[in-house]
């Protein structure tokens, strides 16, 4: 089965001499309480891209156009303890935008510095990525979570099913 598809955009600035990016604390929803950048899941029949536009207006009113957005990869997330909560998260930057942040019903958008992301208030696997991200990387990674559904408990270099090996072979099914 595939998974579910999210996707999320962390807006860039350049503000003060250095670099900010734009999260904000998730009032409703899966991961509540965590610091996220903004995004959510895809709509039937649309594109990451498509979605990453349409979740950056809703959660904080900018407009952001599809060709800026640039494409920085793709996560997988498992939780084998509950499997409604794994999705798989296309990742986008994007450094132009039109208007001015506001508040939704999904969070309250801040600035932080990259140096000053409050990684102990992610998700988990977002220290293990994001720092590259936010300084031009690109990742392809599998996160598999704990029974806690909150701690990371394996870490792959590859993303299940779309990469050259199968992650999560499912038993009964060749091999
Ligand atoms: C498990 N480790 C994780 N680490 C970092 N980020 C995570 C994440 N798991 C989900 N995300 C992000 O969360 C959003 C989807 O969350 P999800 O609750 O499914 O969607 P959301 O409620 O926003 O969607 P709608 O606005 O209802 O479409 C989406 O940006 C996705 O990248």
């Amino acid at each position: 089965m595939p998974l579910p598809q999210v996707c999320v955009c962390y807006l860039l600035r350049e503000h003060a001499g250095g670099t900010e990016v734009l999260l904000g604390r998730k009032k409703k929803g899966l991961g509540i309480g965590n610091f996220v950048g903004l995004g959510g899941k895809l709509e039937p029949g649309e594109s990451a891209v498509d979605a990453a536009v349409r979740e950056v207006l809703e959660e904080s009113g900018l407009v952001v156009a599809a060709s800026d957005l640039e494409p920085r990869g793709l996560l997988s997330y498992h939780f084998p303890h509950r499997e409604s909560w794994s999705q798989e998260s296309s990742v986008f930057v994007c450094h132009t935008w039109a208007g001015a942040p506001r508040g939704s019903d999904e969070l309250d958008p801040e600035w932080f510095p990259i140096e000053l992301v409050p990684y102990s208030e992610m998700w988990d696997d977002a220290r293990r990525w994001l720092p590259g991200v936010l300084v031009g990387a690109s990742v392809r990674r599998t996160f598999v979570f704990g029974a806690d559904l909150a701690t990371v408990v394996e870490e792959r270099e590859s993303v299940a099913g779309t990469g050259p090996t199968e992650v999560f072979p499912t038993p009964g099914c060749g091999g």
